[in-house]
């Protein structure tokens, strides 16, 4: 068994959840959770009293206000406001408190819309960013600048992980809010059971995204603490991309949904393309496990297991 003791902010959620499982399983068994509604994260005094009781010695801050491209859109006040308050109280109570290492989660949104492919970590800040998720990558780049403000005033070891597009078991799907894999899941699961009536999904289809299950997610969150990584930020992904279009093909397939597609280019199509460059936090010796096929599959035996519990975010 091992001591150290390891706070999980977001538990209940799709990564925070896979890091609770992988934790538990590789032995650590002093890990500290608090559901949203027994911790407000955006309660910067409740936040400091549970981390001067607590004192982990390492945290995985997995909490944040969190969707898909439009509900980011629609949803610009929570998603720069809240993130702010989520990250600033967390990342600070943990400095207070001494806590050694911290991981904090960011997304590649945060890099410029038109940025060289793939993207290398050291262009962030180098040219404007998606409007439609501006708001929460602003948030986000806040909370990366406040743990490398940390680490070269104080000596801190709080590193950055940026994830690409995640999916897979407990994701949200939510067709207001979610991101687009859980959406093309239930909307080819429902239209195939209705009798394989049209789907409409949004946007051109020509967008390309990267995708990395979350169970990997959780694997290099726990490289990353294990081998105590050093730096300030390391994207994680697979390095590999596809189109929405060859998506949708791929998840109809997989459900066996025989109708048309109808591509509802009122909705955004957001960044072009963000596939990031993995290579350093692969030169450390971490890599994905699960290839996009076969984590689909997966995630789609998830959902129809689970079709009667499925969550839904309130904004
Ligand atoms: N999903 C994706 O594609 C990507 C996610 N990320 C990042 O990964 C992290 C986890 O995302 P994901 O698991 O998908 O998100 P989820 O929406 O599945 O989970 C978010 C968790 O945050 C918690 N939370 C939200 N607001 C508060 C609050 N005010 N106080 C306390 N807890 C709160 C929720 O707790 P509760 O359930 O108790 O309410 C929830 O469990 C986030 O930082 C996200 O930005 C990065 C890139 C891509
Ligand atoms: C992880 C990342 O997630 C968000 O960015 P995004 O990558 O654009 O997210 P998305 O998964 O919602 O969409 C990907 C693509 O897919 C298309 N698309 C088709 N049909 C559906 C559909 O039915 N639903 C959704 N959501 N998208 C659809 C959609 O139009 C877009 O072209 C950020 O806000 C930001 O929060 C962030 O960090």
């Amino acid at each position: 068994m091992k001591e150290t003791k390891v706070y999980i902010a977001g538990h209940r959620g799709m990564v925070g959840a896979a890091v609770l499982e992988i934790f538990k399983s590789n032995g650590y068994s002093n890990i500290v959770t608090k559901s949203s509604s027994e911790l407000d994260l955006r309660n910067q005094q409740a936040v400091r009293d549970f981390m001067s009781e607590e004192q982990p010695d390492v945290i995985v801050l997995a909490a944040a206000r969190v969707g898909g491209i439009l509900v980011n859109d629609q949803n610009p006040y929570p998603f720069l406001y809240d993130n702010l308050l989520i990250q600033s109280n967390v990342i600070n109570a943990a400095h207070e408190n001494n806590v050694d290492q911290l991981i904090f989660l960011g997304s590649s949104c945060i890099y410029p819309k038109h940025a060289k492919q793939p993207i290398k970590e050291d262009y962030l800040l180098t040219g404007s960013l998606e409007p439609t998720n501006q708001w929460y990558a602003v948030a986000k780049i806040t909370g990366i600048k406040l743990c490398e403000a940390l680490n070269r005033q104080y000596g801190r070891n709080y590193v950055s992980l940026m994830p690409t597009n995640l999916y897979g078991p407990r994701d949200n799907f939510d067709l207001k809010s979610s991101h687009v894999v859980p959406a093309m899941i239930r909307k080819f699961h429902e239209a195939a059971e209705n009798g394989h009536t049209p789907v409409k999904l949004w946007g051109t289809g020509k967008p390309k995204r990267e995708f990395l299950h979350v169970q990997d997610m959780a694997e290099a969150i726990l490289f990353a603490v294990e081998n105590e990584i050093k730096g300030d930020i390391y994207n994680v992904g697979t390095g590999k991309d596809i189109s929405i279009k060859e998506l949708a093909y791929l998840i109809q397939k997989i459900i066996g949904h025989r109708g048309e597609i109808i591509w509802d280019t009122s909705k955004p199509d957001g960044t072009p393309r963000k596939l990031l460059d993995v290579s350093k936090l692969h030169s450390l010796g971490w890599k994905h496990s699960k290839e996009l096929q076969d984590g689909l599959m997966e995630t789609y035996r998830w959902f129809l297991q689970n079709i009667n519990q499925l969550k839904e975010i309130k904004l």
